[in-house]
């Protein structure tokens, strides 16, 4: 009898066995229903056996579907994810096969102009059809809307032959001219291309670190490698990896270029048909270059030989909600399960691959000059305890002054502050108390473009009130602190002629809207931008000259484990957006804690003694990279199920050698949504097997359905 492992989309830890029906062909890979209770449930196979002799009456597969299956690569990156993560496996696979929920694009009817076809006779209504038809209208009804006409009129030009209403197939992907010429590249970028496409060319798996100062060329590097492979061997694919929409946009621009072709584009903004047409052409082969969000590991390319992961250092790349994995390792681990090269490309590079790369894992590529003339922005110190603003202000005299000269020269400012909305706590002058969101330990975030007040965690939100919602008093609410969009209002009020705008997730919300503002900063038609970190990386605006950091001391408190590195990284990246052109650029930095190794590190453009002390200190407490950490959350309604199930696992955690484990503690957020939260974290040597460890752990208690756990391997975020 044959039997079929079915992956369901179950908080499961393994496939279900099916017995196959007679007569039914089903490999790895095939998607299927099977049913599971009263219900037919839509899974994966991942692995046909034989067995004889079985004693267990397993139900049947009820149907294969008829969808590209999964290729075996796909089926196996699948299980290691699952694995490494603590995932369940089926969950894991769906979110391989999410792309294909939605149905293709159907041909569509259009009506177009026949070529040459001129009507016998032209009327000042026909004319204005003609104009009106353009690329093609929908319907006549459309079409005879938009010349402002009747219907008849568009009907009488399809009588007579001049428009027609043709069946038009949904597009196929573009194929990319890899003998079109890239940039002339410099010595160090060809050096480093070339040391790419020979690893490519090996068919090996190899992990690369491309680490090059903001604006050295690294995106002309790994696009020449792409080059280099697509002329070497026609069907290989490859696969871009960014770490925001606002940046695959501008990838997704430099690719059409260079390749003449549009790259296929996947990230939670795509619509449903146009992701399922990429997936099937994915699987075919047809695709060769994609860009993409972190979902795009999950596709199932057929021939995958290059995987680049541009900005690896960017904590977006740690997927937090639902599943939760880091894009950056699992697209190392893809690369490995394919047997290709993974370049992992940055500025800033993470301790962890650092670490590799120090180690010899992985190859270590240096470009330490930007390209032709320009040059790294002067960064100087602005210490806020002696020269900052006045009360209420936020922007220091040294760094107007220098928004007004670079106003003058008819060059750009970005303002950097990575904090939405307007002012991040709403307190009552009457009573002391600070707005939070209802059932949750967070803080609500007043957005005066909208008017609300809005909980940045939960997404709640509400009007601001008139009342304070504690003690009644009336108009007594203060807003403290800022966030972007009173720093426009600032500095509306202090260049009153500058034309500014905010670039955040609120204003830029979709690939459409961050294009939009890109391109307007990039034509020039904005002065002063203000900034969070959606706008602060990647891109090059070359007539920006100017940098300010409104509070360079942000990310530093709280105090994570990575603050120092975090801190580190992004304002090394938002002042590298400055003078990346002819232009020389300049980048002031505010801060309270000028003497801090961050501050000093930027200060000095020291990054490899930051790194060096920063190292040191993980080594010394044995944390990430020198250790590893595993972060369980859990959570429940019900206070007493909660405390219990804590009680019980901590009872039960094991003593193990290499490792220890802190908690039960609760969360620094301790209520979100009504549910009380309260974490563990396990901190292992590197020769400890975490993953191996922590499912043991828990193995050995029943966690109650009314408390929900979430394991995070890894973690990022300590929340
Ligand atoms: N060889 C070259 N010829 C012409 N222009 C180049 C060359 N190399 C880089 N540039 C230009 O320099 C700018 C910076 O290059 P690129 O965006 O590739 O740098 P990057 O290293 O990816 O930067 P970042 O890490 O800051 O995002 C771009 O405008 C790019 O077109
Ligand atoms: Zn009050």
């Amino acid at each position: 009898m044959r039997i079929a492992a079915v992956l369901l989309p179950l908080p499961v830890p393994e496939a279900f066995d099916y017995a196959v029906p007679d007569g039914m062909a089903l490999a790895a890979g095939d998607h299927v229903h099977v049913p599971l209770g009263p219900r037919l449930v839509r899974g994966v196979v991942s692995e046909v056996r034989e067995q004889t002799g079985s004693n267990r009456r397993l139900k049947a597969v009820a149907e294969r579907l008829d969808e590209t299956p999964l290729p075996p690569s796909s089926l196996e990156f699948l299980e290691w994810a699952a694995r490494w993560t603590l995932t369940p496996p089926g969950e894991m696979a769906l979110l391989a096969w999410r792309g294909l929920r939605h149905g293709a694009p159907r041909a569509e009817r259009i009506i177009r102009r026949v070529g040459g076809r001129q009507p016998a006779r032209m009327t000042p209504a026909r004319q204005a059809v003609l104009e009106a038809v353009g690329a093609g209208a929908s319907t006549a009804v459309e079409l005879a809307r938009r010349a402002g006409v009747s219907t008849g009129v568009v009907k009488g030009l399809i009588d007579e032959g001049v428009l027609e209403s043709a069946l038009v197939p949904p597009p196929q992907p573009q194929q990319p001219d890899p003998d079109r010429p890239g940039a002339a590249l410099n010595p160090a970028q060809a050096a480093a291309a070339d040391a790419v496409a020979r690893r490519i060319e090996d068919r090996a798996f190899r992990p690369i670190l491309l680490d090059g100062v903001t604006g050295s060329g690294k995106t002309e590097v790994y696009l020449e490698a792409a080059a280099r492979l697509l002329k070497a061997e026609p069907g290989a694919q490859v696969l871009i990896l960014l770490p925001e929409i606002a940046l695959t946009q501008a990838v997704i621009g430099r690719v059409a270029a260079r390749f003449g072709a549009t790259p296929g584009e996947w990230h939670s903004g795509v619509p449903g048909p146009q992701r399922r047409l990429l997936w099937e052409a994915v699987a075919s082969g047809e695709q060769k270059i994609v860009v993409g969000a972190r979902s795009a590991l999950f596709l199932p390319f057929k021939r995958l030989r290059l995987i680049v992961v541009d900005e690896e250092h960017d904590a977006s790349f740690k997927q937090e909600e639902g599943l939760i994995y880091h894009a950056r390792d699992l697209a190392v681990a893809r690369a490995r399960i394919e047997g290709c090269v993974a370049l992992l490309a940055s500025a800033t590079p993470s301790l962890e691959t650092l670490w590799n790369a120090e180690s010899g894992r992985y190859d270590w590529l240096r470009l330490s000059a930007r390209h032709g003339v320009a040059r790294l922005p002067a960064m100087r110190l602005i210490d806020m305890r002696s020269d900052g603003p006045e009360r209420g202000r936020w922007l220091s005299p040294a760094l107007v002054e220098a928004m007004g000269e670079t106003f003058a020269a008819g060059e750009q400012t970005l303002l950097f502050l990575n904090r939405r909305g307007y002012a991040p706590v709403v307190l009552c002058r009457a009573c002391g108390q600070r707005l939070t969101a209802p059932d949750t330990d967070s803080w609500l975030v007043e957005h005066r473009y909208t008017g609300r007040l809005v909980c940045h965690l939960t997404g709640f939100s509400m009007p601001r009130p008139r009342h304070c919602p504690h003690c009644g008093a009336e108009d007594s609410l203060v807003s403290v602190g800022p966030g972007v969009e009173r720093i426009e209002e600032e500095v509306a009020e202090r260049f009153p002629e500058a034309r500014t705008a905010v670039f955040s997730s609120d204003t830029a919300p979709d690939g459409a809207a961050a294009r939009q503002l890109v391109e307007r900063m990039a034509r020039g038609e904005i002065d002063v931008l203000v900034a969070t970190q959606a706008a602060a990386k990647g891109h090059n605006f070359p007539n920006l000259t100017l940098v300010g950091v409104v509070d360079a001391d942000l990310g530093l408190r709280g105090g994570d484990l990575r603050a120092g590195e975090r801190t580190f990284q992004l304002l090394a990246q938002a002042a590298g957006r400055a003078g990346r052109a002819d232009k020389p650029g300049r980048a002031l930095i505010q801060t309270f804690m000028p003497e801090h190794p961050v501050m000093q590190a930027l200060e000095h453009l020291d990054r490899d003694a930051f790194i060096e002390a920063e190292m040191a200190e993980r080594a010394q407490a044995r944390m990430p990279p020198h250790g590893r950490l595993a972060a369980l959350v859990l959570s429940s309604e019900n206070p007493q199920a909660l405390e219990e199930t804590c009680r019980q696992l901590a009872a039960q955690a094991l003593n193990a050698e290499g490792a220890e484990i802190y908690g039960p503690a609760d969360a620094p957020l301790a209520l979100v949504r009504g549910r009380r939260r309260k974490r563990f974290l396990v901190r292992a040597d590197r020769t400890v097997d975490v993953q191996a460890l922590v499912r043991e752990w828990l193995s050995r208690v029943k966690i109650p359905a009314s408390v929900r756990l979430n394991v995070d391997v890894d973690p990022y975020s300590f929340l």
